[in-house]
């Protein structure tokens, strides 16, 4: 019984105190005023009670995909109904801000644990989309990793692997084809049994054809499942939510997928994608420390000057510059607090076996 909820990334401790295994379950799909959810009896459909609409505050508090949920059950003319008591605390979340909206945000995936930001290696890389991936990563509060796809049509995907490592802040890199395999058991290593993952990426770099290789068949976006509900009655549905066969959670909702466009739309127009130029000036700078800013002998500044390095591309390569130290921050900050939880956990642990 524990069992089924494991596969579906439950970690034993989540459970909240007195509350029974039975009543966990997580939603796999979400339709408008209805949940699929997953727990110990299978896959059923649930709902939110009226009051719900009563206490919450923001479109945050409702149940969103990988969100696990508290359920009750209630009788409602001779039917049994699944109702949503409470949503978990999420360990990460992808919010997606409704537009026109500035504090309402939606959630469009729950305790995502990595992210896989696919990139295909069929032209040359280009650093600044990936960077708004990442930053994307880590501010939902999940892991990125960088997957190289297509590496079959790359004349140096190692090359290339290379490139990515430099501006990547020590992010895993994984070369992976469709066509040859390459990399395939390496990307099933990096998945334990209890991640649930999302991925990200421009269209058609090959985010689908992964999934599919994973998933073993074309599930993903085509199939239905059936399922059973309490009432005995039929629900045609296919899954945003699915268990690898080898264990482990992948998460294609189309919100994600709003989510890439918005980010792709968000970017600037640039012409080159690379800051190597930036960067020998920067070696060039008379100070090894220079700031860039009131110096002598700043190459940067002479570039600027000389028009040589446009104002607007260097604007832009420090506003990046921000975002990385935002985004680490981000990363430092959530890394204390996984920290903090284990101490609290671990002191709660001690307490009660100091007391035995
Ligand atoms: N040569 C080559 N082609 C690939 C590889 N992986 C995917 N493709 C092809 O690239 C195209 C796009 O792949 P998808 O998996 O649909 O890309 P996607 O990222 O899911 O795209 P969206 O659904 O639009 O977001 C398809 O025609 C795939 O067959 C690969 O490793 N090598
Ligand atoms: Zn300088």
């Amino acid at each position: 019984m524990q069992q089924h909820l494991q596969q579906f990334g439950w970690k034993n401790e989540a459970l909240p105190h007195g509350v029974a295994e039975t009543r966990i379950a997580r939603v796999t799909k979400e339709f408008k005023n209805q949940y699929v959810i997953e727990g110990v009896h299978g896959t059923q459909l649930a709902r939110v009670p009226g009051k719900f609409h009563y206490t919450s505050t923001s479109r945050l508090d409702y149940p969103a995909v990988g969100d696990w949920v508290v359920l009750s059950e209630r009788q409602e003319n001779e039917q049994d109904i699944q109702l949503v008591e409470a949503v978990l605390p999420r360990s990460s979340a992808f919010v997606r801000q409704a537009a026109g909206e500035e504090t309402a945000g939606q959630i469009v995936a729950a305790n995502v644990t990595k992210v896989f930001i696919v990139i295909p290696l069929f032209a040359e890389v280009n650093v600044r989309k990936l960077e708004r991936f990442l930053f994307t990563a880590w501010d939902s509060g999940a892991s990125p990793e960088i997957i190289l796809s297509k590496a079959d049509l790359s004349e140096d995907a190692a090359g290339q692997k290379a490139a990515v490592a430099s501006v990547a802040m020590g992010v895993p890199i994984h070369i992976w084809s469709a066509v040859t395999y390459e990399g395939f058991t390496d990307l099933q290593a990096r998945i334990a049994s209890d991640d649930t993952i999302v991925f990200v990426g421009t269209s058609g770099a090959g985010k689908s054809t992964l999934m599919n290789a994973l998933v073993g068949q074309e599930l993903l976006k085509t199939s239905a499942v059936r399922s059973d509900d309490h009432r005995g009655r039929h629900t045609t549905t296919h899954r945003e939510l699915v268990v690898l066969p080898t264990g482990g959670i992948v998460i294609d909702t189309p919100g994600v997928r709003e989510l890439q466009l918005w980010y792709e739309e968000d970017r600037q127009p640039m012409s080159e994608t690379s800051f190597s130029d930036i960067k020998q000036w920067m070696q060039a700078c008379f100070f090894n420390d220079c700031q860039h800013e009131t110096e002598s002998g700043c190459a940067i500044k002479e570039a600027l000057a000389t028009g040589d390095l446009s104002q607007e591309r260097w604007d832009n390569f420090l506003k990046l510059q921000r975002e990385y130290a935002y985004a680490k921050r981000k990363q430092d900050k959530r890394l204390q607090l996984e920290e903090k939880k284990r101490w609290k956990r671990l002191s709660k642990y001690s307490k009660r076996s100091g007391k035995r």
